[in-house]
């Protein structure tokens, strides 16, 4: 597939920089959490609570899935997690150019400060979790990438005019 793919860290700006990645390519949009937001009809944080990490995880397999065959060039943003499970891993490849963007630890703690995400939530230390688990899946973000953008360097819109030159190359 040719689809455009959004990957990175909570708080990266998957969301938006795809939303607005959309906008100016006139493609759709897809935003993995919200289509299960959708789907289930309740929160990220209320999926996890009521029927576990797993089946969360489930539910992003059956979509990137089903995504990687959609033959309708888009825009997709998947979860910061999904890159990460074995097993969506071959249709992650499969889905078009993959875009990166990496955040450094200090961005990302300011941006998820008030995040209710449940990967962070209960957590004593937000900070330390929040570097440790970027040091375990910036390796993965990488090694997936074909394009990778820096955020919280430049503002909003010279990041999406970076990376609007960089799918034209
Ligand atoms: N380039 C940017 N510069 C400043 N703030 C940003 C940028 N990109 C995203 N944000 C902000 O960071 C927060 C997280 O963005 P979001 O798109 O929800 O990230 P993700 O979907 O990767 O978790 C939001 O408040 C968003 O407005
Ligand atoms: O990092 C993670 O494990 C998760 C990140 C969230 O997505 P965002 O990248 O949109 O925050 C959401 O899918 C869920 O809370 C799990
Ligand atoms: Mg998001």
């Amino acid at each position: 597939m040719n689809h455009i793919v959004i990957i990175g860290f909570m708080g990266s700006g998957k969301t938006r920089v795809g939303k607005r990645l959309a906008k100016d390519l006139g493609l759709p949009f897809i935003d993995v959490d919200r289509l299960i937001v959708k789907k289930m009809n309740m929160s990220v944080k209320e999926v996890f609570e009521r029927f576990g990490e797993a089946f969360y995880r489930a539910l992003e397999t059956m979509a990137v899935k089903e995504l990687s065959t959609d033959s309708e060039r888009k825009v997709i943003s998947v979860s910061a997690g999904l890159p990460l499970q074995e097993q969506n891993q071959k249709y992650l490849q499969s889905m078009g150019t993959i875009i990166y963007l990496k955040g450094s630890a200090a961005t990302l703690i300011k941006r998820l400060e008030g995040s209710n995400n449940p990967t962070l939530e209960g957590t004593e230390n937000k900070e330390e979790k929040i570097k440790k688990l970027l040091k375990q899946r910036d390796p993965v973000y990488e090694k997936f990438a074909d394009i990778k953008v820096v955020t919280g360097v430049k503002p909003f819109d010279e990041l999406i005019a970076e990376i609007e030159e960089k799918l034209k190359a």
